[in-house]
């Protein structure tokens, strides 16, 4: 095999079992990436020089097409209600029919670092077919030093092949897609499916699995820190505003997607950021949209006019277009990617029932009965002119991310709340005014001012009063922000309605929480919404 580029020359490809790619590409840099990228007709460039390549099929998470090799080691500290598994020898059969899947090709490696605390890093190797792909993990994930390249080893290695296809009946798995995870081998196979988040979500649920054991919280949120170096995270699933919100111009970025909470402070898993660019505009996120310009920028599934110029408002190729970036492309990001510990938790929720506050102050108990209902409303089949909202309850706000059994990751949370006195919101990006179909989206700048007034402080001699169906505590009064939208009831023009869909969201969390009810504490318990008492 040809070898191209700087590595570690004892710790080659032929070492992973690789036979005879074409060539191999090791750790080539942007302007090489571009350049292969386009002669292979990957990608094409963007007005402004950004790169732009499409996913074909699969322009989300394939999360069902995902597994955890249960072998002995793993077997009892895996959470198999929520993991799906694999077999060793299915694993086996398809790690083997993937190498010899690569024979052939170019192959182009990227080794790089997940998590910016050097005592709870791993560094991960990432094998593709795609120049695209090498730059897309190249700018999520932290690069080490140059030089520092000579003698890296990889901990963790990531084979990407999205042309290969998986056969169930050979590989245990259960479509032509397969995202496989072998936790004791740190082997991570993924087939089937170009969706570039794929990579960076495996580094993840790698960390999920391990930072658990030397006592660390592995965390599916964004973090930035203040002035005076009051750090917040903002929890939340996917479209819930982790990114948007956590790119704030008055605050140092730390990340926005992944980061770990041990006793030094809180650190990133990656170096580099992935926003959703649907209808994304200069004047609601500047920050962000100022990185879509940029050479070094990869844009995904993201639609060009005929001047090249991305078309953020078309998602004719999916509702999910990305762009994905280091961190430095945003303006007052970290250089470290670590910070200290936090002063505020928010727990954001996009709630499509407009049910939901803007923003309310929750107890230590009514956070960790928050956290592990993971809660946010998705709007389905839009399309179809289907205007009823979904909930999705997705514990520790990233079940498919997460190995081990919610309580593990609960109890290192609540633990570290209690320590370091966290003051804890849930703050709702969702809908106000009504449902979904009636209401509207929660302004960014209500959310962003309502978030200042949180982490700067103002809230804390504010006149609040307590939600009558969730319990928590909600301000009367905000500077700065228009007082009815505070009160979601009042925000609908018929409040029994309001009613009666917070009495069915109520009851949503109710029927979630009932697998939970023997891992928790009694006070957790007691922070479930009280309608149904309140009413009765
Ligand atoms: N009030 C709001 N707060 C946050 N995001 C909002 C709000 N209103 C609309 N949005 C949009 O919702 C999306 C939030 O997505 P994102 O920040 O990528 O979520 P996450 O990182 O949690 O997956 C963005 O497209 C953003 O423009
Ligand atoms: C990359 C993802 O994360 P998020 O949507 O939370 O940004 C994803 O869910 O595929
Ligand atoms: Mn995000």
């Amino acid at each position: 095999m040809t070898r191209n580029g700087l590595y570690n020359s004892t710790h080659g490809l032929e070492k992973q079992g690789f036979h005879a790619p074409r060539a191999v590409y090791y750790n080539l840099t942007e302007a090489e990436l571009y350049e292969k990228s386009l002669k292979r007709d990957e990608a094409i460039l963007s007005a402004h020089g950004a790169l732009v390549a499409r996913t074909g099929a699969h322009t989300g998470r394939s999360a069902k097409d995902k597994f955890i090799v249960r072998d002995g080691q793993v077997d009892e500290k895996i959470w198999w209600d929520n993991n799906k598994s694999i077999a060793p020898d299915a694993f086996d059969r398809l790690h083997a029919d993937m190498l010899a899947h690569a024979d052939g090709k170019d192959l182009f490696v990227q080794d790089l670092l997940g998590g910016a605390d050097a005592d709870h890093r791993i560094p991960v190797r990432v094998v593709g077919e795609n120049a695209w792909h090498s730059l897309f993990i190249r700018n999520l994930l932290i690069r080490p030093e140059r030089d520092a390249l000579r003698s890296f080893v990889p901990k963790m290695t990531i084979i990407d092949l999205p042309s290969f296809t998986a056969d169930p009946d050979r590989h245990g798995c259960r479509s032509e897609t397969v995202i496989a995870v072998d936790l004791t081998r740190m082997i991570v196979l993924i087939g089937g499916t170009s969706y570039a988040g794929e990579m960076k979500k495996s580094v993840f649920t790698a960390l999920n699995y391990l930072l658990p054991e030397s006592g660390v919280m592995p965390m599916h949120c964004s973090a930035n820190v203040g002035n005076d170096g009051d750090v917040a995270i903002f929890f939340g699933l996917s479209g819930t505003g982790k990114t948007t919100l956590s790119a704030d111009p008055a605050r140092t970025l730390i990340g926005d997607d992944e980061h770990g909470w041990s006793e030094n402070g809180i650190f990133n898993f990656e170096g580099g950021c992935y926003a959703k660019t649907i209808r994304l505009s200069a004047e609601a996120e500047p920050e962000i949209f100022a990185t879509t310009r940029r050479f070094g920028t990869v844009l995904e599934n993201v639609v060009l006019d005929d001047a090249r110029v991305p078309d953020f408002d078309d998602g004719t190729l999916t509702e999910n277009t990305r762009c994905a970036y280091p961190l430095h492309y945003i303006a007052n990001a970290s250089e470290t990617g670590r910070a200290g510990q936090p002063s505020n938790i928010i727990m954001l929720t996009a709630d499509a029932f407009g049910v939901m506050p803007p923003i309310a102050k929750l107890t230590p108990a009514q956070a960790m009965y928050h956290f592990l209902s993971g809660y946010t409303a998705k709007v389905a089949g839009t399309e179809k002119g289907v205007t009823e909202p979904e909930a999705t309850f997705s514990t520790c706000f990233g079940a498919p991310f997460m190995p081990r059994h919610p309580s593990e990751y609960g109890n290192l949370l609540r633990d570290l709340i209690a320590r370091h006195g966290v003051n804890c919101w849930l703050v709702n990006t969702g809908w106000t005014g009504g449902a979904y179909g009636t209401g509207q989206r929660m302004p960014i700048t209500a959310t962003r001012t309502l978030l200042q007034a949180a982490l700067g402080g103002a809230l804390s001699d504010s006149l609040f009063r307590t939600d009558p169906n969730f319990g928590f505590d909600i301000p009367v009064s905000v500077e700065g922000v228009d007082p009815a939208i505070l009160d979601p009831r009042g925000t609908w023009a018929d409040g029994a309605a309001y009613d009666e869909q917070a009495r069915k969201l109520a009851d949503m969390f109710i029927a979630n929480f009932e697998k939970f009810a023997h891992h928790v504490e009694i006070d957790v318990m007691d922070a479930a919404p009280r309608f149904l008492q309140a009413a009765e």
